[in-house]
């Protein structure tokens, strides 16, 4: 598997991926385009920070990626509804830099609050310019928070323990998240600014949250210092340039971008109390590591078919509840590839039914799994990534459903597919935790190893029904390896199940439907093994 790797991260992370055996290329100095299309062409998994743009385009010429990790949080420079779109997994590593964007926050709040950076320029000038530099306290102060999450907690307790007040605007949290943390939450985002006589931003750049800080919110912190290590696109740097240089504010400290790196004729550049570095909140040693290891990790799960903590796109599961979920994974899949197969027609709409033991489980992988399987006999390019928005895009109704109760297995998993006038359904279940077996199809009763060629008979329950397939499939070399015969009643409708060493011929399924007693025939081709050892 090869792994291409865009932007600098920590060794720890590079020499993860070696050692779980992966060819790692970086290519540091890619600067998108054509360039960029070139080097992910036989990718398996694309590693970036905030440097490189993952466009559309990455993803139409990326034809065997699987995953792209982000080594941090923000994920703003990747198109995940394209990614998802290309059955490709986006996950980031949102824990491991928050505590270093933190410390950053705070830092650059005391480097505004008392002119650090200007006064050390000075001073490394030459200059002694002691009595130029009154500065701000932050004792007694109140600080607006916009954004409550991970970084903005975590700021909230460094200033609150520097005796800072502390006020939060964030539309999306409880109140206890701002009680617990001695903050008060405000409604309404002037009224969180007017209170504050420094503002702190940190919400993620969504449509939503894009330019929300322009020149009436500005003046609204009237006299205060703003502070973005968030994303650049939040604050409006031109109104914020205005700002500060006509003393609206005290000051502005920023460690992002609208455009990065930051164009040379940014406004920002020339205002005396604006404090700016270059998109370091992330840059630690110890958060640099922890993000390229938590990525490396996320890379070798997704590469070995394993949940990716932190997957954005992609239903994620609980790590200590995967080993339970997993069996089921591919019993689903082989269920909706039985289903749709028998089916064979448009579907319509999709139900996935848990009983038992696995009702109790997070099940959106398998469900997801399920309608994979669904959906990869009418040869849609699919996996579990995209299978639950294809099913959307594709006006599908998708049902989970969920019993603790089953009449006989532990578990059952049942997928009915329908294209509005008919439905059909395959319930499987495993024995001994992890043998696949289809315990129901169209409410018949069978028993069948799914797996390899199967042949599904609907015939009419006559004597020597059961010698005439047996004949037919031998007369043209096919070798039954399996069978199973249900029926409703005797001398009713039959379904017979077979597992068959080769292809059913064309000329086979002819002379079968021939006969009066036979009336339909389905070939199922499921994966050779399917979860089974090779006999
Ligand atoms: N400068 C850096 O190097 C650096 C490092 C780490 C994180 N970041 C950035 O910091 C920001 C925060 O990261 P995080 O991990 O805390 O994210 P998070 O998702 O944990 O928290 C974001 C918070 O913003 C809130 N929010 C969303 N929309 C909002 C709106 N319209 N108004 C107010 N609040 C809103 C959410 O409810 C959430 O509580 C992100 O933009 C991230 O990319 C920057
Ligand atoms: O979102 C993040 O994690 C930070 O902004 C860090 O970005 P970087 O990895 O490009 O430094």
């Amino acid at each position: 598997m090869n792994v291409l790797v865009t932007d600098p991260i920590a060794d720890a992370g590079l020499d993860r991926l070696r050692e779980a055996g992966y060819e790692v290329q970086t290519a540091y100095d890619v600067d998108g385009g054509e360039e960029l299309y070139e080097a992910i062409a036989d990718a398996n998994a694309l590693i970036v920070r905030s440097g490189t743009e993952v466009t559309r385009e990455v993803f139409e010429a990326a034809e065997e990626l699987v995953i792209v990790g982000r080594a941090g949080i923000g994920v703003d420079n990747i198109d995940i509804e394209a990614a998802t779109d290309h059955g490709v997994i986006v996950a980031n590593a949102p824990e491991g830099n928050v505590r270093a964007a933190a410390e950053h926050t705070v830092a650059m709040t005391f480097a505004v609050a008392r002119s650090i950076p200007q006064a050390h320029g000075r001073l490394k000038g030459g200059e002694w310019a002691k009595g130029e530099y009154l500065g701000a306290e932050v004792n007694n102060k109140t600080l607006t928070i916009v954004g409550l999450g991970r970084v903005g907690q975590e700021v909230a307790k460094r200033l609150d323990s520097l005796g800072m007040d502390l006020v939060v605007y964030d539309p999306y949290i409880s109140e206890e998240r701002a009680d617990r943390l001695g903050a008060e939450l405000v409604e309404d985002l002037h009224d969180a600014l007017a209170r504050g006589d420094f503002a702190t931003v940190h919400t993620p750049l969504l449509p939503e949250t894009e330019g929300m800080i322009g020149e009436e919110e500005l003046a609204q912190l009237e006299g205060g210092y703003l502070i973005n290590c968030a994303r650049g696109g939040i604050v409006d740097e031109d109104a914020l340039a205005v700002a500060v240089s006509d003393g609206t504010l005290a000051g502005a400290a920023l460690d992002s971008f609208a455009s990065e790196p930051l164009p040379e004729d940014s406004p920002l550049l020339d205002v005396d109390d604006v404090v700016l570095t270059p998109h370091l909140g992330a840059s630690t040693e110890a958060a640099q590591e922890n993000v390229a290891t938590d990525t490396a990790d996320a890379v070798i799960a997704a590469f070995n078919d394993e949940p990716v903590l932190n997957a954005l796109n992609a239903p994620s599961v609980d790590e200590t509840a995967f080993p339970r979920i997993e069996p089921y994974i591919d019993l689903a899949e082989t269920a909706g590839k039985v289903a749709a197969q028998l089916l064979d027609q448009r579907i319509e709409s999709v139900e996935v039914t848990y009983e038992g033991d696995i009702a109790a489980e997070e099940v959106d992988l398998v469900t997801a799994s399920a309608l994979k399987g669904v959906f990869e006999p009418l040869e849609w390019q699919v996996n579990a990534v995209n299978a639950p928005q294809l099913a959307e895009d594709r006006g599908i109704d998708v049902v989970e459903s969920k019993t603790r109760q089953s009449e006989d297995f532990q578990s059952l998993v049942r997928v009915t597919v329908a294209d509005g006038d008919e439905e059909l359904s395959v319930e499987g279940t495993l024995f001994a935790g992890d043998d696949p077996r289809i315990v129901r199809i169209d409410g018949y009763r069978v028993d069948a190893v799914p797996y390899g060629h199967m042949l599904v008979a609907r015939n009419y329950d006559e004597p020597g029904v059961i010698g005439l397939i047996g004949t037919v499939l031998g007369d043209h070399d096919v070798n039954i390896a399996g069978m199973f015969n249900a029926r409703e009643v005797y001398g009713g409708e039959a379904i017979t199940v077979y597992n068959l060493d080769q292809d059913v011929p064309d000329a086979a399924v002819e002379d079968l439907l021939a006969d009066d007693r036979i009336i339909e025939v389905t070939e199922i081709t499921l994966d050779e093994a399917n979860g089974r050892e090779q006999e």
